[in-house]
């Protein structure tokens, strides 16, 4: 479920009407993701670019709407210069979210394509390929905000959540306290920056065929290491169910593929062991946080923590062999 609130048809024919994208003709709820609530929308079509399908996104909570500008800045930044990420559609004031109700809400350009569970080896070198430009790209945006959840955050989130509570959920789990510590103090802290995606998931990711026709969802994007994004694109691609089953082919590709546009310097390759146990640890912590603060019984699937508790333990275990 990803509709939190029920828009009624008048209402979004007035919001589309504040832009020249053409009428309203359909409306429909979009069920992926947890964050936000979004439509797609369909109108008959107007402007220079004549498209007729859009996503509305409407900003439900975790993100800060100072935040917000960062964000949609970002993407017509990268969509101007070639990279796959939608566009923002500005209203007729120039403006590129509005407020309904009190929420933010933006129209984006919809993208073609489909988010894979499973992807090919070419599918993985593209991924890593689209990656290292965007990274080249984004150094030239001028906007800037820092990464809240590395791994001083993790680290903290993790010993908040206390040893008790994480040991309710699996009884590995309390030993995440410990590892997420010793990897915040051996963090590196001068590896080239740029604007990162940070959570480049599949389901962030449209393919069509085994090109990238899309990357979406850049609520988490931040100013970090690059290196660091390619290990959370490690993290989160090359993995089979429950975070087992390392898949070397896959990884092989990502890195390939981002080498072939940007190739990583001696420190960068060095660190990313230690960059995908943070990254697994990133996903541990916000997983474990949400699964406490979630009751049971809410319209909100829990992400499980042990699936990148898994993924750690790998990192820690083959080293360099993860990269190779
Ligand atoms: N620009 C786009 N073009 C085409 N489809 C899109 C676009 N943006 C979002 N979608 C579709 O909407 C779904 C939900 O979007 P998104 O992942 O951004 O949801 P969210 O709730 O904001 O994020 P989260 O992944 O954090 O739950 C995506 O899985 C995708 O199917
Ligand atoms: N992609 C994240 C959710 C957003 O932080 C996860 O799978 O845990």
């Amino acid at each position: 479920m990803a509709v939190y609130t029920q828009l009624s048809a008048g209402t979004l024919g007035d919001l589309v009407a504040q832009y020249d994208v053409g009428q309203l003709v359909s409306a429909k709820g979009i069920a992926e993701g947890v964050s936000n609530s979004n439509w797609l929308i369909e109108t008959t079509g107007a402007g220079a670019a004549g498209d007729t399908r859009f996503i509305l996104t409407m900003y439900e909570r975790r993100i800060d709407r100072g935040d917000l500008p960062f964000f949609l800045d970002l993407l017509d930044f990268l969509s101007a210069r070639g990279l796959p990420v939608p566009r923002t559609i500005h209203d007729r004031t120039g403006a590129s979210f509005r407020l309904l109700d009190g929420k933010a809400v933006a129209l984006i350009e919809f993208l073609p394509g489909v988010s894979v569970d499973s992807p090919t080896a070419e599918q993985a070198h593209d991924l890593g390929a689209v990656l290292a430009r965007m990274h080249l790209a984004a150094q030239g945006f001028s906007g800037t905000r820092r990464n809240d959840l590395g791994p001083a955050t993790s680290s903290r989130v993790l010993a908040e959540c206390g040893a008790d509570a994480l040991a309710a959920i699996d009884p590995a789990l309390p030993r995440a306290i410990r590892l997420a510590r010793e990897v915040a103090e051996r963090w590196p802290a001068d590896l080239p920056q740029s604007v990162i995606h940070s959570d480049l998931f599949p389901d962030n990711v449209l393919m069509l065929g085994s090109a990238v026709a899309g990357l979406i969802d850049f609520y988490f994007a931040c100013t970090d290491a690059m290196a660091y994004d390619l290990a959370v694109t490690h993290a989160a691609w090359c993995f089979g169910e429950g975070g087992k089953d390392f898949r070397h082919d896959i990884g092989h590709a990502l890195i390939v593929g981002y080498e072939s546009v940007r190739p990583l310097l001696g420190p960068e390759r060095a660190a990313l062991p230690l960059l995908a146990q943070g990254a697994a640890l990133r996903f541990v912590s916000s997983r474990a946080f949400d699964w406490i603060d979630t009751p049971a019984g809410a319209m909100v699937t829990r992400k499980d923590p042990m699936d990148f508790m898994a993924r750690l333990e790998f990192y820690r275990e083959a080293g360099d062999r993860a990269f190779a």
